[in-house]
């Protein structure tokens, strides 16, 4: 087995023991340690956008299971995974995509290139190397999960829905959490709380192939540019070879998230930067390939991940907190619907079938 180590660079990337917010009935820390902690995660998400998770209460064996099936569903024959195809097009945005379907970039790519077309097609050139199936919500109202006939991998429905919403579950800890810690009033609360809906959060498991040294000196592979989640935050499980790096947005350094068993990387979404005026930043993040010259013959393995996807309802309507706005930071962003801002950034992203 190949055995290339990233370089990992992570000491500047907090961990936060959400532990005070997770404890059992009956066991209820006091006030005070749930607002230190609570606090503690407030100033590690304003100084980066992005922060390590412990203590959220999902077991390693949980985690192990969860990375598991995603191995046994991308193992499976392509024949067999394009029996629950992600249809053409960026809605519903569920199902299976096959290698360099998706086709991820920033607004910075955008910006560069002047015209979306543009930067599509220039984009399109260099492949994203990676597979993919997205997961909602069963109560979704607006887009209906795809799934795999049960006998071709039985069991992995039941499995994935019970994932999503233990997931669902620990995002609504979290932001508890974030409540808690910006010190919000049971009004602002009730605002806060707005920007998840269990019925409209997305389960995403993703696979990156192994890459050989050939495949990489032609410099036409990539992993997953650089892009902000237009969520409101992202809980992201990834497997122990690593490979998130994620910006540091006052040096613009990429930092190296080195996997750590039990933990998670917690990363912030645009909606929450919207809503909070900038004061927590949704950083950009990329998994990128090395050079081709640090990379032993045997090529880089491959890599699998899971990110969940914290979102408002489709038609909420998502304001910046007044008490963000103030002489000194003066509002930076108009009211946005989330289904007309994701569909600015999604339709160019996907293109389904027409690759
Ligand atoms: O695979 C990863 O570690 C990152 C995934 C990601 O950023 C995304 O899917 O938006
Ligand atoms: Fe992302």
């Amino acid at each position: 087995m190949a055995t290339y180590d990233f370089q990992m660079e992570d000491e500047a990337i907090a961990t936060i023991d959400v532990s005070p917010f997770t404890a059992e009935a009956g066991r209820y820390p006091p006030d005070s340690e749930r607002l230190k902690a609570g606090q503690a995660l407030v100033e590690a998400l304003h100084n980066l956008g992005f922060v390590k998770i412990t203590g959220h209460g999902i077991q390693r064996d949980e985690i192990r299971e969860a990375l598991a099936w995603t191995k046994k569903l991308f193992d499976l024959p392509y024949e067999e995974k394009m029996k629950a195809p992600h249809p053409p097009g960026p809605m519903p945005h569920r199902g299976y995509s096959g290698l360099g379907k998706e086709k991820v970039y920033s607004q910075e790519d955008i910006k560069a290139h002047g015209d979306v077309a543009d930067v599509s097609q220039e984009l399109r050139k260099i492949s994203d190397f990676k597979e993919s199936y997205e997961i909602g919500s069963e109560e979704d109202p607006v887009q209906q999960n795809i799934w795999l006939p049960d006998a071709v991998l039985p069991g992995f429905r039941h499995y994935e829905v019970t994932l999503y919403k233990r997931l669902a579950a620990v995002s609504a800890i979290l932001l508890e959490a974030i409540s808690v810690g910006l010190g919000l009033s049971n009004e602002e609360n009730a605002t806060l709380t707005k920007l998840i809906s269990d019925h409209h959060c997305q389960l995403r498991l993703l696979h990156y192939p192994a890459i050989s040294r050939d495949q990489l000196q032609n410099g036409l592979i990539a992993r997953l540019p650089s892009h902000t989640d237009w969520g409101t935050f992202t809980m992201l499980f990834q497997d122990e070879r690593g490979g998130l790096e994620l910006e540091d947005p006052k040096s613009h350094d990429f930092l190296h998230a080195k996997p750590e068993e039990g933990a998670f990387i917690l990363n912030i979404g645009d909606m929450l930067q919207r809503f909070t005026n900038d004061y927590f930043i949704s950083p950009l993040h990329r998994v990128s390939v090395p050079e081709v010259d640090t990379v032993p013959d045997s090529g880089i393995p491959a890599r699998y991940s899971i990110p969940f996807f914290t979102c408002p309802d489709f038609y909420h309507t998502v304001a910046t907190l007044p008490r963000f706005i103030t002489a000194e930071t003066p509002a930076k962003y108009e009211p946005v619907r989330f289904d007309q801002y994701g569909s600015i950034i999604s339709k160019y992203q996907y293109q389904g079938d027409k690759m």
